[in-house]
């Protein structure tokens, strides 16, 4: 039924990140805020990153969506070195290629769910009614068939991070980058949420990566890798995430392992 909105499937690295080290100044040294990282994600591949505070999650995601140059190391999306790329080119990059999801929606206040993903159409230079089409696609795909026309004030939290995930996807990106996505939601609508992106990581053949403090959600995911001290630990099974909560000192992280 929604197959026209979907990306055709992709059997490539969707995101490599190949020794990526960044540093960032601290008194009279420096502070390895990420440390030798390499990790690679397949397309319809979905990743959750967990650690303790400060070590590394959000550095790791902003390199990742080119939003951060690293100090040393290769940042490849869709098979494009990031590295070698203006901030034109990697503005241009992120907004065909990646979809960002941050812990708050960051809606615009007097736009409608609809004119939330259309606006996003227009700044990549696509016709308003074929954006207007899809957007209302995507935000049936969300769940939120009812409530094109709702500003974000009119929507509860669940509803306005679905917003988020269809204004996400809106540019058929290859990489999705999500950063607690549940930090502001209960329970239930927690795991709606991560069930969600479950679901359009394999309907849409997109890569994803979720920073996430609660280890009950990994297991809607396909892998997990543990963040410490700027160190990435190989990413294992989502299974074994009793195993992974307790140990963080892997040797620098290798390819997600492909699952049954
Ligand atoms: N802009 C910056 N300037 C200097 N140091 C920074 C900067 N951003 C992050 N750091 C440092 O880099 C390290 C990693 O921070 P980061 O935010 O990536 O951790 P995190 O795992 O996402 O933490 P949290 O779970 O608390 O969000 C921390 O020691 C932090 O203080």
């Amino acid at each position: 039924m929604h197959s026209t909105l979907n990306n055709p499937v992709r059997n490539n690295t969707a995101l490599n990140l190949v020794n990526v080290t960044l540093e960032y100044p601290d008194g009279d040294g420096t502070l390895k805020a990420l440390d030798d990282v390499s990790l690679k994600v397949h397309a319809g591949e979905f990743v959750s990153l967990i650690g303790p505070s400060g070590s590394g999650k959000s550095s790791l995601l902003a390199v990742a969506a080119t939003l951060v140059r690293p100090s040393a190391g290769l940042v490849v999306i869709d098979g494009q070195d990031a590295g070698g790329l203006s901030d034109a080119g990697r503005t241009a990059l992120r907004r065909d290629k990646i979809g960002i999801i941050f812990q708050q929606p960051n809606l615009l206040p007097s736009l409608t769910a609809v004119e939330q993903l259309v606006i996003t159409q227009r700044l990549r230079g696509g016709a308003a009614r074929a954006g207007a089409d899809r957007a209302a696609g995507l935000l049936e795909r969300v769940g939120l068939g009812q409530a094109l026309a709702k500003r974000p004030h009119q929507l509860s939290g669940g509803q306005r991070q679905r917003v988020n995930i269809a204004r996400a996807l809106m540019g058929s990106p290859a990489v999705l980058l999500v950063d607690e996505p549940t930090a502001a939601l209960d329970h239930d609508r927690s795991e709606a949420i991560v069930r969600l992106l479950r679901e359009v990581t394999d309907e849409f053949g997109v890569a994803t990566v979720m920073v996430t403090h609660d280890t009950d959600f990994v297991p809607f995911t396909d892998a997990v890798a543990s963040m410490r001290d700027g160190r990435l630990s190989a990413p294992r099974p989502a299974a074994a995430v009793e195993d992974t909560a307790t140990s963080g000192d892997d040797a620098a992280a290798v390819e997600v392992p492909h699952l049954g």
